[in-house]
C-alpha cells in the first residue's frame, strides 16, 4: 500500500505571552491511500490541531508531515479540508459556491459549470443549485460545503466532526452518502469525531486519541461493507469493537 500522509513526531505548542500550551505532543501516524481512517477522541485532545497541521494551514512546532513522500509546507489542492464551521459564501448560490475553487484555479466557465452541477447532484442537491445558503437546512449546507471541497479535486479529504451538529436522521443519511462517495472515488479520508458509533460505522481503521494526541489504540475495523447503520449496529463484532473503543477512551481519561 502507498502512504499518502506520513506524520512524523508532530508537536504543536501555542504561545500566549510567556505561557506555552502544548496541544499535541510527538504525534506519528501513517495514512495509506484509499483508506477511511476515523480519529476518535474526547474534546480537547488535539484532534482539530492535528487536522490543521495535516491541512498545511498550521505549522508544527516540531516534526513534519510528508504528503505523497514530500514535505508538506502549506495548503495544497490535493488535500481538502472540511472544517467544523460553515464557510459558504452567503451571497453566492450553491452552484456559484461550488464553482468557486474552479474559478480560482482558472478553469473555463462552461467546464466549471458542468463540473459543479455534477458535484451538486452527487451530494443530492440538484434541486437546490440556485438556492442561497440561508435558504438551506444545516444538513444541506454541509452537503454544499462537501461539494465545494470536492471541487478542489482533492484526493485526500480531512473532515472535522462534519455531522456533529445535525439530528440523528440527517447524520445517518450523510454518513451513507459519504460512504457511497468514498466507495465511488477511492479517495483517502481522515475523519475526526468524538462519537464511537460514527467512528465504527465509517472507518477501516479507528485511531483513538488521549490527552495531547497520545495514541491509545489503533484498531482495524473488520466489519463487512457496505455498512447499513441499522444492521451494523446490531452486528456482534460491532458490539465487541464498541466496547474496545469505549475502554480505550476511558483509559485515556484516567491519564
Ligand atoms: N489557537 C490556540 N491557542 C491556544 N490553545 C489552543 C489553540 N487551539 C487549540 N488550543 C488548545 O489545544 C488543545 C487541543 O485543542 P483542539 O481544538 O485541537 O482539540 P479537539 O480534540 O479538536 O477538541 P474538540 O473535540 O472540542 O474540537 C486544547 O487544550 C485547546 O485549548
Amino acid at each position: 500500500m502507498t502512504a499518502v500522509l506520513e506524520i512524523e513526531h508532530l508537536t504543536k505548542e501555542f504561545q500566549r505571552g510567556d505561557v506555552a500550551t502544548v496541544a499535541l505532543r510527538d504525534f506519528s501516524l501513517t495514512i495509506e491511500q484509499g483508506t477511511f481512517v476515523t480519529v476518535l477522541g474526547r474534546s480537547g485532545c488535539g484532534k482539530s490541531t492535528m487536522l490543521n497541521l495535516l491541512s498545511g494551514l498550521s505549522k508544527p512546532t516540531n516534526g513534519r508531515v510528508l504528503h505523497r513522500g514530500s514535505p508538506h509546507t502549506g495548503p495544497t489542492p490535493g488535500i481538502g479540508y472540511l472544517t467544523q464551521s460553515d464557510t459558504l459564501m452567503p451571497w453566492r448560490t450553491v452552484q456559484r459556491n461550488v464553482e468557486m475553487p474552479m474559478e480560482i484555479a482558472g478553469r473555463p466557465k462552461p467546464e466549471r459549470q458542468a463540473a459543479a452541477a455534477e458535484l451538486i447532484a452527487t451530494v443530492g442537491l440538484a434541486d437546490f443549485a440556485d438556492s442561497y445558503p440561508r435558504e438551506l437546512s444545516g444538513g444541506m449546507r454541509r452537503r454544499a460545503s462537501l461539494a465545494r471541497m470536492l471541487a478542489n479535486g482533492a484526493e485526500t479529504i480531512l473532515m472535522d466532526e462534519p455531522f456533529g451538529a445535525l439530528d440523528a436522521q440527517l447524520r445517518s443519511e450523510l454518513q451513507r452518502e459519504l460512504l457511497r462517495l468514498w466507495t465511488a472515488t477511492g479517495h483517502t479520508i481522515v475523519f475526526v469525531t468524538h462519537d464511537v458509533e460514527e467512528a465504527l460505522l465509517l472507518g477501516d481503521r479507528v485511531v483513538v486519541l488521549g490527552p495531547l494526541g497520545a495514541i491509545l489504540l489503533d484498531q482495524e475495523i473488520d466489519l463487512p461493507r457496505p455498512r447499513d447503520p441499522d444492521e451494523t449496529k446490531i452486528h456482534p463484532r460491532f458490539v465487541e469493537l464498541h466496547a474496545t473503543l469505549v475502554r480505550a477512551l476511558k483509559e485515556g481519561a484516567r491519564r
